[in-house]
């Protein structure tokens, strides 16, 4: 079997059409949406992100403002370029780049973040609303690899209602909110997550009809592990030094076999990453759309 591929790239091309239909409609009441991203200190990837999120606003319509503060910003600094974005009324939703250099508290900025711009899904407030089920006409602000995931795999027609899902990771972008959105009503399936401690973790994703790979380990999901027909999200990306070129070797977390037994597979890159994007910018521009009502 040669897994379908869970175009991410050609999938994100038709939720930013979806956007730039939605921007123009705002545009048209006199709104446009505005999205900041505050980088502090000068972490290659995380630059190269950033730029990604500036170039995407630019193709949908939506205006954007890069902050940046150097590695030596103290947690004062930082603080008070949210609270200059919280109150910044051409900013309608911002992100705090992760990660902060070491020595800054992560935690503190997600809060700082005034609930209503977070364009991330990432502060308390809003994964709270997740957790008890919140849904207005307009959803809060939801994680975006989760929202990426999940988009991926239903645009895709991945049967997701009554689906064995393994989650392999626990982090703070991805695997601590995931099952929450993908238990919800509507969508319906059942969540197992792991980590990187967890005991026969192989023995976990044998029995997924759908597997979510984000522990940032190179190749670690292999061939064997995989039910065959299985769906495999591969989040997890490693950059390998490549010295003949100067450029780095992506490395997702799904060894390349898998490709031979599932039954889809998204690819790195190509995959979540450029859906991840997208629903950052789906956040800002509901964000706007919010402020209406
Ligand atoms: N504030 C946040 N920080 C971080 C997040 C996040 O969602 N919010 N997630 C990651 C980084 N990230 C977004 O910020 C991100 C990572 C990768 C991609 C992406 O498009 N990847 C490409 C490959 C690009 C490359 O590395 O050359 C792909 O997979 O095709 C988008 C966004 C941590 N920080």
């Amino acid at each position: 079997m040669t897994a379908q591929r869970l175009d991410g790239v050609a999938t994100a091309a038709t939720v930013k059409a979806e956007l730039r239909a939605r921007v123009d409609a705002l545009r048209g009441v006199g709104v446009t949406p505005g999205l900041a991203t505050l980088m502090v200190g000068d972490d290659p990837a995380s630059r190269s992100y950033v730029s990604g999120k500036h170039r995407d606003c630019d193709e949908v319509g939506i205006a954007s403002v890069r902050v940046e503060l150097p590695a030596s910003a103290t947690n004062a600094d930082v603080h008070a370029a949210i609270r200059d974005l919280n109150a910044a009324r051409e900013v309608t939703g911002f992100i705090v780049q992760l990660p902060l250099p070491a020595g800054l508290d992560e935690q503190a900025m997600l809060e700082a973040i005034d609930p209503a711009k977070d364009a991330d899904g990432l502060h308390p407030t809003n994964l709270g609303r997740l957790v008890l089920g919140v849904q207005g006409p307009i959803d809060a602000p939801l994680p975006c690899t989760p929202t990426a995931c999940v988009q991926l795999l239903a645009r895709h027609g991945v049967p997701l209602a009554g689906a064995e899902v393994c989650v392999i990771g626990r982090g703070l972008t991805v695997g601590r909110s995931i099952g929450l959105l993908l238990t919800r009503r509507g969508v319906d399936a059942t969540v197992t997550l792991t980590h990187s401690r967890t005991p026969d973790l192989a023995e976990h994703v044998r029995t997924a009809d759908v597997v979510v790979a984000a522990v940032g380990r190179p190749h670690l999901v292999q061939p064997e592990w995989i039910k065959p027909g299985a769906a495999v999200l591969d989040v997890g990306i490693t950059r390998e030094r490549v010295l003949d070129n100067g450029k780095a070797r992506l490395l997702g977390d799904v060894h390349p076999g898998v490709a031979d037994v599932a039954g889809w597979l998204s690819p790195v890159p190509g995959g979540v990453g450029p859906m991840t994007r997208v629903m950052l910018l789906d956040n800002v521009v509901s964000a706007a759309e919010r402020a209406l009502l």
